[in-house]
């Protein structure tokens, strides 16, 4: 369990300015939106034994705070506000390592990864699925543009970082010599090659089509709201009450509109714009497989790290 301090690191600066930095090797994944950052950033963390940091979510906890505390529809007046309220909610960042025996076998079976899953807690409550809501959504590109709100996010996102749970694992290297990997990190964002670790050990910045990211999007939501109307029905069957309310599917072209929308924030905006490192490696995936691209990522990382690669008979 990852747990943010930012009060503690901000009455430390020293000491947070150490523990900064102290990964020992960390792979930063930025890009736009829906690209597939954070369902890779997950799986490459499970392959090589990394803490893993979904950035978003903590902008996306920030724009939650703003529409529990009622200032979101006049934010441009309240950014201190926003701002305090930041540096005294505590975020977690909580992975489940795969629990699911059946789509594991299935995996097992097909060569297909499962993905471990994420809890984002606020003060303890689990917002996962409140901060994934149009409105948060709609709103969380206008949130993330303010420099104040930036700062504040900054210091958690290293704070979470410095405090990942991961640990140097031995592998059989060339030979017969052992090789250890080190302990590491592994952030995604728009960011976080550029700003939160310009230093970081391997950045990659995935893209993909403006078409394909909303037919994910659009994939991904129906299959949320089609689980979410088979719980309603189980629900009736028990003949318990119906407070459930109308599911509505979005289209791919609102799912696309709002995307290019957000893409357009996240790269005009004048603090820490979504930019493609210098240093960065550059992964179209619209026409790779999920596994193509983890796996790709994480022989790139092995060789960074004097490993051999693995994956390339895949
Ligand atoms: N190469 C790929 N081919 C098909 N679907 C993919 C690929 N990479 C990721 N996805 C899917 O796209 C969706 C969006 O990915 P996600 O990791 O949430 O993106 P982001 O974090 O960039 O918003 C997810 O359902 C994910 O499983
Ligand atoms: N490092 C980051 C991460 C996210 N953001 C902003 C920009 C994005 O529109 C929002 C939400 O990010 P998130 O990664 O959750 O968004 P998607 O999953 O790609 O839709 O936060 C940012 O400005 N910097």
């Amino acid at each position: 369990m990852l747990r943010s301090a930012a009060r503690f690191w901000r009455q430390t600066p020293q000491l947070y300015k150490r523990q900064a930095f102290t990964r020992d090797f960390t792979i930063a994944i930025d890009g736009p939106a829906a690209s597939g950052k954070s369902s890779t950033a997950r799986a490459v963390a499970q392959e090589l034994g990394f803490g893993y940091i979904d950035s978003g979510s903590i902008y996306r906890c920030a724009t939650l705070l703003a529409l529990r505390n009622n200032i979101a529809s006049d934010i441009d007046k309240h950014w201190p506000e926003l701002i305090d309220l930041i540096g005294k909610t505590g975020v977690e960042i909580k992975i489940q390592p795969n629990s699911n025996r059946s789509l594991s076998v299935v995996a097992a079976k097909t060569g297909r990864l499962v993905v471990p899953s994420v809890q984002i807690l606020l003060d303890g409550e689990d917002v996962s699925n409140d901060i994934r809501t149009p409105e948060v959504n709609r709103l969380v590109a206008k949130v993330a543009s303010d420099g104040g709100v930036r700062s504040a996010v900054l210091n958690i996102q290293r704070s979470l970082a410095a405090n990942a749970d991961t640990k140097a694992t031995e592998t059989q290297g060339n030979g017969k010599d052992p090789h250890v990997i080190p302990g590491g990190v592994v952030m995604d964002g728009r960011d976080v090659g550029t700003t939160v670790f310009p230093n970081a050990e391997l950045k990659i910045y995935l893209d993909a089509s403006a078409m394909a990211r909303a037919i994910r999007r659009w994939d991904e939501m129906n299959s949320q709201l089609k689980n979410k109307q088979t719980e309603e029905a189980a629900r009736k069957q028990e003949n318990k009450a119906d407070t459930s309310v109308p599911v509505e599917y979005p289209s791919v072209e609102d799912i696309a509109r709002e995307l290019e929308q957000r893409d357009y924030a996240d790269i005009n905006r004048q603090h820490s714009p979504l930019r493609i490192a210098p240093d960065a490696v550059v992964i179209d995936n619209t026409n790779l497989t999920f596994e193509q691209q983890v796996y790709s990522i994480t022989d790139l990382a092995r060789e960074r790290m004097g490993l051999q690669r693995k994956y390339d008979d895949i």
